[in-house]
Formats: C-alpha cells, sequence, structure tokens
C-alpha cells in the first residue's frame, strides 16, 4: 500500500525548463543565506548542505550526518532529512527558476536508516509547474550518487513576492541576506570573467 500523492506531478502541470539566467550545469551553487540551518556555514550545528547543479533540471546535494544531527542511537533525527530534502529542493527550484519559492507541501518516505557519519547525496529534479505552483521530487542515496536508496521525498513550492519576507521575516536578516546576495552575485560575475576574460 502507498500512502504517497498520486498522479505526480498533478495534469494541470505542465512541464518547466530552466530559467535563462540559471546557473549552468556543473555550477557550484554557494549558500544562500549564512544562517540558514540548511546550508549556511555561519549555523555551526547545521546540516552545511552543498549543492551543484547536474543539469538544466537537477541539482546535486550532499549532506553529511553528524552526531548532532542524531534521533535514535547513532541514527540520523527524520526530522532533519526531511529538512536536508526541504533545502536541496528549494535550492533546485530557487536556483533554476530564479524565483523566490517557499515550501507549502513536503512529502517524505524514508526508506531505509541513515547512521551518524554517512553522507546522503540527494538527487532533485523539477518535475512540472502550474501557475506559483512548482513540482519537484528528490531521492538520496547512502554514501555514493549509486548507492542503496535512504529516501524519496516531494514537494510543492509556492512562488511568492519579495512582500513574504519583508512582512513575515526581520528586518535585520533580511538585510544581511540582501548583502550576501550583492556579494555572491560580484563574485560569480568576477569568476565569470575570468572563465571568459
Ligand atoms: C530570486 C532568485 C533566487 C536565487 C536562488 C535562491 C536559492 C534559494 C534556496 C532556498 C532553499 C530554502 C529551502 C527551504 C524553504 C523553506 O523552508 S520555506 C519555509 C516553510 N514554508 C513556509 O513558511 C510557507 C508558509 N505558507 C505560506 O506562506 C502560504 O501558505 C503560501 C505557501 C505562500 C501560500 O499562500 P498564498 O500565497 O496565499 O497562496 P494560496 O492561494 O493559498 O496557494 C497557492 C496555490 O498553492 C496551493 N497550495 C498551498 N498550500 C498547499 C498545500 N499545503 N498543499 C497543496 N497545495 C497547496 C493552493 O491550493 C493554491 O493552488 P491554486 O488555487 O493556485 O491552484
Amino acid at each position: 500500500m502507498s500512502s504517497r500523492t498520486e498522479n505526480w506531478p498533478p495534469a494541470d502541470a505542465e512541464p518547466v525548463g530552466p530559467h535563462p539566467d540559471a546557473p549552468a550545469p556543473g555550477t557550484e551553487l554557494s549558500e544562500h543565506y549564512a544562517e540558514c540551518f540548511g546550508c549556511g556555514h555561519e549555523v555551526e550545528l547545521g546540516l552545511h548542505l552543498r549543492s551543484a547543479v547536474a543539469d538544466d533540471m537537477s541539482v546535486v546535494s550532499t549532506f553529511t550526518v553528524r552526531k548532532d544531527h542524531q534521533g535514535a542511537p547513532g541514527l540520523a533525527h527524520g526530522g532533519l532529512l526531511a529538512c536536508a530534502f526541504d533545502e536541496a529542493l528549494g535550492s533546485t527550484v530557487g536556483n533554476l527558476l530564479r524565483t523566490p519559492t517557499v515550501t507549502a507541501r513536503l512529502e517524505t518516505d524514508f526508506v531505509r536508516p541513515v547512521p551518524v557519519g554517512s553522507t546522503l547525496h540527494i538527487a532533485a529534479r523539477l518535475d512540472g509547474r502550474s501557475g506559483r505552483k512548482t513540482y519537484v521530487s528528490a531521492e538520496g542515496r547512502l554514501d555514493a550518487d549509486d548507492g542503496p536508496v535512504a529516501l524519496r521525498a516531494r514537494a510543492l513550492f509556492v512562488t511568492v513576492g519579495v512582500d513574504h519576507f519583508t512582512t513575515h521575516g526581520d528586518p535585520d536578516a533580511i538585510e544581511k541576506f540582501r548583502q550576501t546576495a550583492e556579494a555572491e552575485a560580484a563574485a560569480a560575475e568576477q569568476r565569470g570573467w575570468d572563465v571568459n576574460p
């Protein structure tokens, strides 16, 4: 018996391709915010996900499970694994479609235990889009791109305006985010010049 959402993506979803300004396949993605629990380097106990564009539709991420991430002794906490998938899926939508989105629904299947010390290799893929709704799914494999499947996830992300963050978020944190984004954009432009002088 399966409790997963059937008909994925839903019938009204249309195929979706990358935004013209999406980073090219092979690009390593930087953290989107230094204080993000999923990817930020300033969060000592965070997940520190690292991601790269695999192809026009996919992003691959890695998450190494540390002692701080335990639920049962020696095993990763399921909620943190779901968090890792939220980050990987959100990064896929945000980077490939270049749109601000938030998770509206996240569905996770835990297939096998994930021990402390193992690295999850998460491959996430755009599945379709319907208006503001983007459907994306991912698979997480243990310790290698072709390792055994440990988790599968599906999510719906909804595109929001900047006012979502300015209305509900913290102004100081938003300012810090803006500065990081500007610095990253400048660094990316510089890297482009280095490659194509
Ligand atoms: C710019 C360049 C970027 C650069 C690159 C950046 C990279 C960046 C990486 C980020 C990586 C972070 C990854 C972590 C991401 C988070 O953790 S986000 C935090 C967790 N999520 C939230 O806090 C969201 C809280 N929820 C909300 O704010 C609101 O419910 C929402 C989701 C914005 C929707 O509200 P709304 O705007 O009023 O829209 P609403 O009409 O209710 O829903 C829109 C549609 O979605 C459907 N929908 C909404 N919720 C659901 C649901 N739960 N189930 C099914 N359908 C739903 C509605 O039925 C509706 O469908 P249609 O009627 O259009 O067919």
